[in-house]
């Protein structure tokens, strides 16, 4: 009845039924894989990626429905804020090694890889389109989170101020800020601190000893990255060679280049389909950590010991202000000010906030197992993406006790000292020590041996 012969017919039926399922199968599997790796190519225009992309990272817009109002017996007496500059185009030297890359022997990418604005030195180290975009979006939502307080200080102009580093890119990005905050022009021109003056924002540019320092950081640095490269160079250049048609000569330091390309053109252009299409998210995250070990020793918690110290002008300054509003609450001062990648990092260093970020806080070296990288607290696309940002809420409470609340990129933050966001201001105070009150001209310079 159930004869065990299939007559021909049924049985090509049956090869052509398990070959379509074999078929399928393949396919189901391919998507799942492309889909898991490729990077997510935004809708035109939107700038969403799932690359990491270091310190040319754009800044993504926060879910700010998370940050919670404060509990009713804190009064609110004033913000401050520090920033990042919006996205800017490369600096001299970035575009320099921009145009290494563009002259590479056999490069063979088409025309639209190759993007003049990217080299081009009128240009260079200037807010950018996007970066304007960021600021005011910040400063919306900024006018969101305090309806009511800024509005009420913005009758006494004296009471929001606005300050910038010497650079046209923080200075722009202050002004793009204030226009949002104070469209009818209340309050007072932006403060541009004189960069042989600035010992907040541009803090760097006038640290002899941090300078001193920052060669053996990066010296260091270098010899980890050796090690990086020398376990992972050959998978990269394999990898970008065999996409760009580059016959020798690419180097690791041309990968790096390439990554920075990629984070320029989507933080600049909101283009994830050129030099972007060389990373897929992990790629990405592995030239992230490349940059972070030189980073982490330069600014960070890696490196020379005046990296915890760096900020301490910024907070003795902070703390002026936020002593005096204590004094005189409705008279509180609160300002915004606009520095650098590093100025956020430095803050980032003094009070630890790695150790916030991360699980992993062990020295970033070239030998560290991507897995346990991954969980590194130090990670530049999070603390110093374009116009990264550090909020210090100031309140008090019904027995005028100081409370205070730290944000980064509009989340709220918990120290690890604190058991809740919302954090006795002494807490604070206790952590930051000597730093408050610090005589960093002291702390920069280099006594002769
Ligand atoms: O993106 P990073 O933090 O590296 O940018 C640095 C600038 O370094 P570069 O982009 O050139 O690699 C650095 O410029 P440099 O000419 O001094 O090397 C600049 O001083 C520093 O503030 C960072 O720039 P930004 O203003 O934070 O974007």
């Amino acid at each position: 009845m159930f004869g065990n012969s299939l007559s021909g017919a049924e049985r090509a039926r049956k090869r052509r039924i398990y070959a379509a399922l074999a078929v399928a199968t393949i396919f189901v599997m391919f998507m799942w894989y492309y889909s898991s790796h490729k990077p997510t190519v935004s809708p035109g225009g939107s700038r969403l990626t799932n690359l990491s992309l270091s310190t040319k990272m754009p800044y993504l817009t926060p879910n700010t429905t998370t940050i919670r109002p404060a509990s009713s017996g804190l009064e609110l007496v004033q913000v401050q804020y520090v920033y990042r500059h919006g996205a800017r185009y490369p600096t001299q030297g970035d575009m320099a090694h921009i145009k290494e890359v563009y002259e590479l022997d056999g490069l063979s990418v088409s025309r639209d890889w190759i993007n003049a604005e990217l080299i081009d030195g009128d240009k260079a180290g200037l807010l950018a389109k996007y970066g304007y975009r960021e600021m005011t979006g910040i400063a919306q939502r900024t006018m969101q989170r305090y309806p009511t307080f800024l509005a009420d200080r913005l009758r006494n102009p004296e009471s929001v101020r606005f300050v910038s580093s010497e650079y046209q890119r923080s200075h722009m990005s202050a002004r793009t800020f204030q226009g949002v905050v104070d469209p009818k022009n209340h309050t007072k021109p932006v403060t541009v601190l004189p960069l042989n003056k600035d010992t907040i924002l541009a803090m760097k540019a006038g640290c002899s000893m941090w300078e001193q320092e920052k060669e053996v950081a990066t010296y260091n640095a270098g010899r980890e990255v050796a090690v990086f490269d020398s376990i992972h160079g050959q998978k990269l250049r394999e990898r970008m060679s065999g996409k760009l048609g580059v016959k020798s000569g690419m180097t690791v330091a041309h990968i790096s280049t390439l990554y920075t390309m990629c984070g320029y053109e989507i933080s600049l252009f909101a283009q994830p389909d050129t030099w972007c299409t060389l990373f897929d998210p992990d790629t990405s995250a592995l030239m992230e950590l490349r940059n972070d070990i030189k980073y982490s020793r330069v600014y960070g918690p890696f490196g020379a010991n005046i990296n915890k110290r760096m900020a301490c002008a910024l907070f003795t300054a902070l703390f002026r202000d936020i002593d005096s509003a204590l004094r005189d609450p409705p008279n509180a001062i609160s300002t915004f000010r606009f520095g650098h990648a590093e100025t956020i990092m430095f803050v980032s260093t003094l009070l630890s906030l790695e150790q916030v970020l991360g699980t992993e806080n062990s020295p970033i070296t070239g030998a560290m197992p991507f897995s346990l990288a991954r969980h590194r607290g130090f990670k530049t696309s999070v603390i110093a993406p374009f116009s990264t940002n550090l909020g210090i809420e100031l309140y008090k409470d019904q027995h005028a006790q100081p409370f205070f609340r730290l944000l980064l990129n509009e989340r709220a933050i918990r120290l690890p000292e604190c058991t809740d966001e919302f954090c006795s201001l002494d807490v604070l105070r206790n952590k930051l020590g000597d730093n408050i009150g610090c005589d960093f001209n002291s702390i920069c310079r280099i006594t002769p041996q």
